[in-house]
């Protein structure tokens, strides 16, 4: 429920969608995608999007990957749960999830353009503005649970709070 400009009441939130992202991350590099429709498209980001009736988030976060490049991550990991509430009412929650490793080669897809980048190389400048809280220490191994609130693409407010390993 929105109760102000800023003010979520988290407690009693409810997304109106679900979705997912998933990160391929092996041997120094992270597996991105510059989004090409959708929500985002034209940011960089990991592939996914929002779930299918029936499913879980791993399977969708795993379909979602084959989708946009034609991969199969494999082992996917939780590590997080991103809550966005957008002024104009819509709301989002997504699970992040990381895979070691996959099978097949990653493909430019009418989704996505697959883009592999080192890890001290990501462009948070052309991604959505609330990854830099917590995609390092994703990749520092870390869970969290990410609470947001934007205006269209503007971020207005941000809480990050670490579960397991946070950052230093
Ligand atoms: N990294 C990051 N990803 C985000 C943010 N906000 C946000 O929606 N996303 C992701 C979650 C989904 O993976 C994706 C939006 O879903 P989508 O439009 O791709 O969904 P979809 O594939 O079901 O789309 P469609 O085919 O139905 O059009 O963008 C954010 O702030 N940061």
């Amino acid at each position: 429920m929105v109760t102000g400009t800023m003010n979520v009441d988290w407690t009693t939130w409810e997304p109106k969608e679900r979705a997912t992202l998933l990160f391929v991350i092996k041997d120094g590099q992270i597996l991105l995608i510059r989004k090409k429709r959708g929500l985002g498209a034209g940011k960089i980001n990991g592939p996914g999007g929002r779930l299918e009736p029936g499913e879980t988030p791993e399977e969708a976060a795993v379909r979602e990957t084959i989708e946009e490049l034609r991969i199969t991550p494999l082992s996917p990991e939780w590590r997080g749960r991103l809550h966005f509430q957008f002024l104009d009412g819509y709301s989002l929650t997504c699970s992040v999830f990381v895979s070691p490793d996959y099978r097949g080669i990653p493909m430019e897809t009418p989704e996505a353009l697959p883009i592999w980048t080192p890890l001290d190389a990501i462009p948070y400048d052309e991604m959505w503005a609330d990854d830099a809280h917590w995609l390092p220490g994703v990749i520092a191994g870390g869970e969290f649970e990410g609470y947001f609130v934007f205006d269209g693409e503007n971020m207005l407010s941000h809480d990050v709070r670490w579960l397991k390993n946070p950052p230093l």
